[in-house]
C-alpha cells in the first residue's frame, strides 16, 4: 500500500493524503495497470468506459485514441500538461461534447446511441459537476444554488432546500447560505460548488480544475471534503488537476499526454 493514499471514508474533518499537500513527491504512482477492480457498473466492473476516443477542434487534434474506466466509488485524478486533452476528455466522458470516434458506456449503456433527451437527463441524474471556478448562479443564493439541481430534478421546494442545507452543513459552509456568491470567498463559493453538485446524489461527479483558483490551505481543504463527501455517498470522481498534491487524493491515476491516456495505479 502507497503510504500516500489515504485510508477510505475518514469521515468529516478527514487529514487528506498523508502530511496533507505539503507532501508532495513521496511514493509518486509507479506500477502501469489495466482496468480497476469489479465493484459495479457493467459486467467489467467498470461504471463508466470510453474506448478510442477522438477529438479534433478544427485542425487542433485535442484526443487521440483516448481510453477511461471508472468503477463506482472510485476516485480518478486525470493529469498532464497544459493543452494535452484533460478537460477534452472530461467533457466527452461527462456527455457534454459529442467525440468524434470512439465508444462511450455509462453501466454499460451505450450514451451515443442515447437521445439528446436521454443524455441530458443522465447529466442531470446521475452526474455532478464542480469546475475551477465554481460557476454558481451569481443572482441566487448560496442555499438556492445548492438546491438547484435537486429542483431541477424535480423535487419539491421545501424537501430541496432541506437536503441543500444539509450538504451545505456537510462541507461547513451553512454560515454563508445567505449569501450570494460574489459575498463568499474563492475557497467558501467551490465548497457551495461541491455541495451543489453532491445534494442530487450523483453516481459520478466530474471536477474540473477544482482547487485551481485556491492557495494550498484552501485546496487541501476543499479536496478532503470533497473526497470525503464523495466516498461516504459512494459517487465516483474524475478529477482533472495539473497538480500532483491534488491527484494525491485519487485512488488511481490516468495521465494524457498529447491527447492519448495512460492508466497510472499505485505500486502494491
Ligand atoms: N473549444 C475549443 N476550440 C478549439 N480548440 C480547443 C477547444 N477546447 C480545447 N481546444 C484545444 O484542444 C487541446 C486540448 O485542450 P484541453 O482544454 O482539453 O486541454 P487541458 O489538458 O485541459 O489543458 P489545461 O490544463 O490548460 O486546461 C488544446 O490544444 C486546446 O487548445
Amino acid at each position: 500500500m502507497n503510504p500516500m493514499k489515504r485510508k477510505k471514508s475518514s469521515g468529516a474533518g478527514g487529514t487528506g493524503p498523508a502530511g496533507g499537500l505539503g507532501a508532495v513527491g513521496a511514493g509518486r504512482p509507479t506500477a502501469v495497470t489495466t482496468a480497476p477492480q469489479a465493484r459495479t457498473g457493467d459486467e467489467s466492473g467498470s461504471l463508466l468506459t470510453a474506448r478510442g476516443l477522438r477529438k479534433t477542434y478544427g485542425p487542433t487534434p485535442a484526443l487521440e485514441n483516448a481510453s477511461f474506466d471508472i468503477a463506482a466509488g472510485e476516485i480518478v485524478a486525470v493529469m498532464g500538461p497544459s493543452g494535452s486533452g484533460k478537460s477534452t476528455l472530461l467533457h466527452c466522458l461527462a456527455g457534454i461534447v459529442a467525440p468524434d470516434a470512439g465508444e462511450l458506456r455509462y453501466q454499460g449503456r451505450d450514451v451515443a446511441a442515447m437521445s439528446d433527451r436521454e443524455r441530458s437527463a443522465l447529466r442531470r441524474h446521475d452526474f455532478g459537476f464542480v469546475f475551477q471556478f465554481g460557476q454558481l448562479v451569481p443572482e441566487l443564493t448560496c442555499a438556492e444554488n445548492a438546491a438547484l439541481p435537486l429542483r431541477l430534478n424535480g423535487v419539491r421546494r421545501r424537501e430541496a432546500a432541506r437536503r441543500a442545507a444539509e450538504w451545505l452543513a456537510r462541507l461547513e459552509v451553512d454560515d454563508v447560505s445567505g449569501k450570494l456568491p460574489g459575498e463568499v470567498s474563492g475557497g467558501q463559493g467551490q465548497r457551495v460548488a461541491i455541495a451543489r453538485a453532491l445534494a442530487a446524489g450523483p453516481r459520478v461527479v466530474f471536477a474540473d480544475e477544482p482547487t485551481g483558483a485556491l492557495d494550498s490551505f484552501n485546496s487541501e481543504r476543499v479536496m478532503n471534503l470533497l473526497t470525503d463527501a464523495a466516498r461516504e455517498s459512494g459517487a465516483a470522481v474524475v478529477l482533472v488537476t495539473h497538480d500532483a498534491r491534488v491527484a494525491a487524493y485519487s485512488d488511481r491515476e490516468v495521465v494524457v499526454r498529447d491527447g492519448r491516456t495512460r492508466s497510472l495505479g499505485w505500486a502494491a
